[in-house]
C-alpha cells in the first residue's frame, strides 16, 4: 500500500508534481471576504476575512477515480466549485492540460448532490438542454443518438419523457449523471452525489458508477461523507484536515483490483488497514472541529 503524506513541503520535496497530469492544483488558497461595508459597520455585523483552503496542491492523472473526504465545513465543496471554475482562487492556480481554470468550460461536468434539474423538462429535455446549451450546432441526428445513449447508459430507458417529479430521488440522480457525461467532459466532478439518498438507492447508483466507470474510465473527482463509498469507487483518497486554513493531510493510494465487486471487497488485505486510517482521521479533524466550537 502506498500511502504518501501530501502537505506542500512533502509534495516539493518528493518531486510529486507528475508532468502527466491532467489537473494540477498549485499552491491552491481560498478566502472568502469578510463584510466591511457602512451597512455592516452600522448593524455591528463585520466580519473578518475568512480562509477556507490554504495552499494545496495536487495532481490528479487522467482516469483516475478520485474521492475527497474530510470533515463537515472543512472546504471540500469550495475546492470542487474552484476546479469547476464557479468560483475563482485567491491564490494559486488551477490548470487543466496546463492551461489555467479561469471559468466553467464543457471539459468539465458536474453532478449535484441535490440533482439540479429542470422541473418543467422531461429526462430527454433535460440532457438535450445541457449539449444544446454547450454545443448549440450539434446536429440533429447526432443530438437524439447522445440523448439515447446516455439515458441507456444509466438504465433509464422507458423513462424519457417523464419528469423529474415523477422520478424517485435515485432515478434523478441517473439523469444527473446522464446529462453530465453527456457534455462527453474529460473530467466527472461529483458532489456528494449520493448524499440525499436511502442506502439501498445510494448502494445501486454506487454499483452503477463502477459499471459506467468501467466503460469509459474518465477521470473523477468525488467528495463524499462515505469511508466505504470512497473504498469501492476510488483509485486515490484524498483527506483533507479540517478548517479555517484546510489543507490535505494524506493521499491513500487504494489498491484494489477492477472491475470491483461490493461483496468481496473487504476480503483484500488492504481493506481494513484503509478503512481505519479513514474512521481515525474523520474521528481526530471532526473531535477537533467540536472542541474549537466548544471552546470558541
Ligand atoms: N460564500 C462563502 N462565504 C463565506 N464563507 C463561506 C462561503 N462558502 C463557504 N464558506 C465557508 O467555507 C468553509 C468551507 O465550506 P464548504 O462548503 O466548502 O465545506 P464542505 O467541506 O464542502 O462542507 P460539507 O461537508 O458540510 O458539505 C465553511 O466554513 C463555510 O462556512
Amino acid at each position: 500500500m502506498n500511502v504518501a503524506a501530501v502537505n506542500e513541503a512533502n509534495l516539493a520535496d518528493a518531486g510529486a508534481f507528475s508532468a502527466t497530469a491532467q489537473l494540477s492544483m498549485r499552491h491552491v488558497t481560498k478566502v472568502f471576504p469578510g463584510k466591511r461595508d457602512i451597512f455592516s459597520k452600522l448593524t455591528r455585523k463585520t466580519s473578518r476575512d475568512f480562509v477556507a483552503i490554504e495552499n494545496i496542491s495536487l495532481d490528479i492523472e487522467p482516469n483516475t477515480f478520485v474521492s475527497i473526504i474530510g470533515p463537515s465545513g472543512c472546504g471540500k465543496s469550495t475546492l470542487l466549485d474552484m476546479i469547476a471554475g464557479l468560483s475563482a482562487t485567491s491564490a494559486g492556480e488551477i490548470l487543466l492540460n496546463d492551461l489555467p481554470v479561469r471559468g466553467p468550460g464543457p471539459d468539465r461536468g458536474m453532478v449535484f448532490q441535490n440533482y439540479a434539474l429542470m422541473p418543467w423538462m422531461t429526462v430527454e429535455e433535460n440532457i438535450r438542454f445541457a449539449v444544446e446549451t454547450v454545443y448549440p450546432k450539434t446536429d440533429p441526428k447526432q443530438m437524439r443518438r447522445t440523448i439515447k445513449e446516455h439515458i441507456q447508459l444509466v438504465g433509464l430507458t422507458g423513462a424519457e419523457k417523464k419528469h423529474p417529479h415523477e422520478l424517485s430521488g435515485g432515478m434523478r440522480q441517473r439523469v444527473g449523471i446522464a446529462r453530465a457525461l453527456a457534455i462527453s467532459p474529460q473530467i466527472l466532478l461529483m458532489d456528494e452525489p449520493f448524499g440525499a439518498l436511502d442506502a439501498l438507492t445510494r448502494g445501486f447508483l454506487q454499483d452503477e458508477v463502477v459499471r459506467i466507470w468501467e466503460q469509459q474510465r474518465k477521470t473523477v473527482i468525488m467528495i463524499t461523507h462515505s469511508i466505504e463509498e470512497a473504498l469501492l469507487l476510488s483509485d486515490r483518497i484524498v483527506m483533507m484536515t479540517r478548517g479555517p486554513a484546510a489543507r490535505i493531510d494524506e493521499i491513500l493510494d487504494v489498491p484494489f483490483p477492477r472491475p470491483r465487486d461490493r461483496a468481496n471487497l473487504d476480503q483484500h488485505p488492504a481493506y481494513h488497514d484503509l478503512k481505519a486510517k479513514m474512521e481515525e482521521h474523520l474521528f481526530r479533524e471532526t473531535r477537533a472541529v467540536e472542541e474549537a466550537r466548544i471552546n470558541a
